[in-house]
C-alpha cells in the first residue's frame, strides 16, 4: 500500500510519491536554541521521527534534516541576560535538545546544520533574490517583497490583500510594504555579526531554513515538516524564497502537526504553561512520554494531563508485559499446537491492519488500538494449554515491529528486572534442594509483593507477571 500524507498546501491527502525512487528528502525545522524545550517542542522531534520510521521501515532510504537556528534576537537577548556569548548558550542548549529528545527514541538526524555554520550560502541566497528583483536593501537590512512572488499565501490559504489589512509597519522598520520581512539584519553596536555586502549583520529567521534545505536536500524536497503555528508566517516565507529563488516547487508534502494544550491552551514559553521535557524525564519513563504523545493523531491537539500519561503507562505495561510472558512461555512450549495456521492468519491480519493506519496519514492512534489488539491475542494465546516456539517468535517479531515503528524500545529496566528474576527463581530453587525453606519462602514472597505469578510445571518452574 502507498502512504499516503494530509498536505497542508493542498488542504487533502494525497498518495506520497517521492522524487527520487526509494528516497525521501524531508526537512523538519529545528528549535531556536535559547532555553530547555518543552514537550510541545518535544512533540514534533516525536512526530516526525515516526513518520521518518514508518518511511525506513517501508523500504526508503530517508535523509532527514533538522536544523538549529543558533543566533537570534532571543538568543542575544538570552546571553546579555545570563552575561554569556550566543555560541555558549546555544551550544549548550542545542546539547540538552539532543539529550532530551534521544531519550524519547528519536533518531539521529541524517544532518543537523546550525545557522552559524550555513552562513555563506545564506548570504549567496539573499544575494541572488536581491538580483532577481524579490529583494531590497535598506539601511543595513535586506528586505524580500512577498508582492513581488506570484502565489504568497497559498500555504495559509489567504490572499495577498488579506494579509495586508492585517500588517503594520513598526518603529525603527525600513521596509517599503508592511507585509515585506527581514532576510538580513544589520547589526546594533557590539552585537554578533557577520560580514556580508549589505554591512555588518545577521539572518532573518526564514531564509535559514531555505538555504539550509536547499544545500543538505537541494531544490524541490519531498516533506517539509514542523509545528502548526509555523505555517505562517515561517513557511509561507520559505515557499516564497526558495520558489522566486529556485523557480522550482520548494516541496511536494507539507506537514504539520497540532498543539499539546494546557487547559486547552497552547503550550508556550511565553506563556509560562509549560513542563520542561528534561523535568517530565525524571519523573516518568521515556516510553510511556513517546507513547502518550503517538496515542493522539500528530495533527490533532493534546491536552495535557498526568492522567493521560497515567493512562499511557497501563497501557504499555499491559503491552510490555505480554511480550515478556511470550519470552518466558518459549522455552515451556510443548509444540503439540494444532492451530498455527489459524494464529498465523490472525497476526497476519492485525500486521495489514496496522500497516493500514500508518499508511493513512501515519494514523499513529489507530495503529496503537492495533497494537492493543495484537497484545490481547497474544494473552489469549498464552492462556492455552499447548503453544508453539514460532507462533510465540510470530507474535513477538510483529510486536516489536510495531514498537519499533513507534520508537519505544523494549530494552527498558523491565529487561533487566526479567534477569534479576530469573536469579531469584534459581536462588529459590537451590534454597529448597539445600532444604532451606525460610529462604525460599522468603523469595517466593518477594516475588510475588513484584506481581511474578510462579507456577510449578513439569517443565519446571513457570514464571509471568500478574
Ligand atoms: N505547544 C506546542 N505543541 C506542539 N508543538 C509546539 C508547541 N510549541 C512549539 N511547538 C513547535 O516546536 C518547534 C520548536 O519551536 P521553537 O523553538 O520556535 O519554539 P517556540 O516557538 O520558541 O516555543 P514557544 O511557542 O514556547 O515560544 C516548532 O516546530 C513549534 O511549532
Ligand atoms: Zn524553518
Amino acid at each position: 500500500m502507498v502512504v499516503s500524507i494530509y498536505n497542508t498546501l493542498t488542504r487533502e491527502k494525497e498518495e506520497f510519491r517521492p522524487i527520487e525512487e526509494g528516497k525521501v528528502r524531508m526537512y523538519v525545522c529545528g528549535p531556536t536554541v535559547y532555553n530547555y524545550i518543552h514537550i510541545g517542542n518535544a512533540r514534533p522531534a516525536v512526530v516526525f521521527d515516526t513518520v521518518r520510521r514508518y518511511l525506513e521501515y517501508k523500504g526508503y532510504d530517508v535523509n532527514y534534516v533538522l536544523n538549529f537556528t543558533d543566533v537570534d534576537d532571543k538568543i542575544i537577548n538570552r546571553a546579555n541576560e545570563l552575561g554569556e556569548d550566543v555560541f555558549a548558550v546555544s551550544d549548550r542548549y542545542i546539547d540538552a535538545y539532543l539529550e532530551d529528545v534521544s531519550k524519547l527514541g528519536v533518531k539521529k538526524a541524517t544532518h543537523n546544520p546550525r545557522v552559524t555554520n550555513t552562513m555563506q550560502e545564506i548570504i549567496a541566497f539573499i544575494g541572488s533574490l536581491i538580483e532577481k528583483g524579490y529583494a531590497y536593501e535598506a539601511g543595513g537590512d535586506v528586505y524580500f517583497k512577498p508582492r513581488a512572488f506570484e502565489g504568497y499565501g497559498k500555504l495559509s490559504h489567504q490572499s495577498i490583500d488579506e494579509l495586508r489589512s492585517g500588517a503594520r509597519i513598526q518603529i525603527g522598520e525600513k521596509k517599503e510594504d508592511p507585509l515585506d520581512f527581514a532576510l538580513w539584519k544589520g547589526a546594533k553596536e557590539g552585537e554578533i555579526s557577520w560580514d556580508s555586502p549589505w554591512g555588518k549583520g545577521r539572518p532573518g529567521w526564514h531564509i535559514e531554513c531555505s538555504a539550509m534545505a536547499k544545500k543538505y536536500l537541494g531544490e524541490t524536497i519531498d516533506i517539509h515538516a514542523g509545528g502548526q503555528d509555523l505555517t505562517f508566517p515561517h513557511h509561507e516565507n520559505e515557499i516564497a524564497q526558495s520558489e522566486a529563488n529556485n523557480g522550482k516547487t520548494f516541496a511536494n508534502y507539507w506537514m504539520h502537526n497540532g498543539y499539546i494544550n494546557i487547559n486547552n491552551e497552547k503550550m508556550s514559553k511565553s506563556l509560562g504553561n509549560f513542563v520542561l521535557t528534561r523535568e517530565l524525564l525524571e519523573q516518568h519513563d521515556p516510553n510511556v512520554i513517546r507513547f502518550f504523545m503517538l496515542s493522539v493523531h500528530y495533527r490533532n491537539p493534546i491536552n495535557f494531563s498526568e492522567d493521560l500519561l497515567e493512562s499511557a503507562k497501563n497501557s504499555l505495561d499491559r503491552v510490555i508485559t505480554a511480550y515478556q510472558n511470550l519470552g518466558h512461555r518459549k522455552s515451556s512450549s510443548t509444540n503439540l499446537d494444532k492451530d498455527q495456521h489459524h494464529w498465523t492468519e490472525k497476526i497476519n491480519i492485525l500486521k495489514q491492519r496496522f500497516e493500514a493506519e500508518m499508511d493513512d496519514d501515519f494514523n499513529t492512534a489507530n495503529a496503537i488500538s492495533v497494537l492493543f489488539d495484537l497484545t490481547k491475542e497474544a494473552n489469549v494465546y498464552l492462556n492455552g494449554t499447548h503453544t508453539s516456539e514460532s507462533i510465540i517468535a510470530l507474535f513477538q517479531e510483529t510486536m516489536k515491529s510495531f514498537l519499533e515503528i513507534l520508537g519505544v524500545n523494549l530494552q527498558s529496566e523491565k529487561e533487566l528486572l526479567d534477569e534479576e528474576i530469573e536469579s531469584l527463581i534459581e536462588e529459590r530453587n537451590e534454597a529448597r534442594k539445600s532444604r532451606n525453606f525460610t529462604r525460599a519462602d522468603e523469595i517466593r514472597d518477594l516475588l510475588k509483593e513484584k506481581n511474578i505469578i510462579l507456577e510449578d510445571t513439569a517443565q519446571g518452574v513457570r514464571w509471568k507477571r500478574g
